[in-house]
């Protein structure tokens, strides 16, 4: 989908809450984007830099950040972080196989304008048979040793939307 700016972004600067959305390519993001956003599937090439999309639940704004999350893209991520309120990570629960290249991702929270970050790990695909459950990725990626960030896990079926809209108002909250 490419780099896709929509409509009042410019509330941005003054009045949305920014949400920055990461993960490894194919993991789900640019799909719960355009869940909270339009509540629709939307068939998306992986992202080559982000889309961004605003959001209004009873009166709140979001100003929501997918960034693309193929290897080349990640050094890049760090841009994206001023003024950013929560991190919203998918992780694919069916690739176990990269579930450690997740983890290394975790760097991040000790950046400088990520340190009072909430975390809110969207485990994705829970559709998907013999995907790993949320203590398997709970477990895999350590996160009870997250001692400095709110955080909360929540199991999500992106292509129906399931799981994700609770967890915006643990956001709000
Ligand atoms: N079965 C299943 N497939 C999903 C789910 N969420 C996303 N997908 C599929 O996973 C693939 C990748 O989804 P994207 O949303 O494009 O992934 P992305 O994280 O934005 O990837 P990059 O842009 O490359 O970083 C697509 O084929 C989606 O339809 C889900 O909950 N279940
Ligand atoms: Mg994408």
């Amino acid at each position: 989908m490419g780099i896709l700016f929509t409509r009042k972004w410019r509330l941005f600067d003054h009045q949305g809450h920014k949400v920055i959305i990461l993960g490894l390519d194919n993991a789900g993001k640019t799909t719960v984007l355009y869940q909270f956003s339009m509540n629709e599937v939307v068939h998306a090439s992986p992202t080559i830099g982000s889309n961004v999309e605003e959001i209004v639940i009873n009166h709140t704004c979001f100003l929501m950040w997918d960034i693309g999350g193929q290897e080349s893209l990640r050094s890049s991520w760090n841009t994206y972080y001023t003024n950013t309120e929560f991190v919203i990570v998918v992780v694919d629960g069916t690739d176990r196989e990269r579930i450690s290249v997740t983890r290394e991702l975790y760097t991040m929270l000790a950046h400088e304008d990520l340190r009072k970050t909430g975390l809110l790990i969207f485990a994705s695909k829970q559709d998907v048979k013999e995907c790993m459950t949320v203590a398997e990725i709970s477990q895999f990626l350590k996160l009870t040793s997250i001692k400095d960030h709110q955080w909360h896990i929540q199991a999500c079926y992106a292509l129906t939307g399931e799981g994700l809209c609770q967890r915006l108002q643990w956001m709000m909250s």
